[in-house]
């Protein structure tokens, strides 16, 4: 079964890498929304895969790294589009979230996207394993 959970941060950010005139190389904000995932048993004593606690508690200092901040500023986000933000977040969640199996990432209401992990070196055995 899988267990989600949606958070949510401000955040000002612009994209250096695009074309001369676009509109995003220009200083805006967006109302992240970043759904954290993972997969895993039901455990008969506890009835569920882990407490949702425990995704707070992996999300809160990313969250303090995040949110009301310039992204460009932040460690690793020069280029802050949501892949780059996406894979960021998986990097540092994972450690805390053994189970973790996708973040997702969206901007505004409607364009986001999905990291599962499959830029990683262990890819394949996590994906294979996993889905
Ligand atoms: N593949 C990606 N493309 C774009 C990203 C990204 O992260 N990955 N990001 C942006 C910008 O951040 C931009 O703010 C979002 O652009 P857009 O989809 O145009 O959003 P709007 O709300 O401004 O959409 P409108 O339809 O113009 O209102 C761009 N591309
Ligand atoms: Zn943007």
């Amino acid at each position: 079964m899988e267990l989600f959970r949606v958070y949510r941060f401000e955040a000002a950010h612009r994209l250096p890498a695009v074309p001369p005139g676009h509109k995003c190389s220009r200083l805006h904000g967006h109302s992240y929304a970043v759904e954290v995932r993972v997969r895993g048993p039901v455990r008969a004593d506890a009835g569920w895969i882990i407490d949702l606690g425990d995704l707070d508690l992996a999300w809160e200092p990313l969250h303090r790294l995040l949110d009301h901040r310039y992204l460009n500023e932040v460690e690793g986000l020069d280029n802050p589009t949501s892949e780059v933000l996406a894979r960021w977040i998986w990097r540092r969640l994972r450690p805390a979230l053994p189970l973790l199996t996708e973040v997702g990432v969206r901007e505004t209401c409607t364009c986001g996207c999905v990291y599962r992990g499959e830029d990683e070196p262990d890819a394949n055995s996590v994906t294979r394993g996993q889905r």
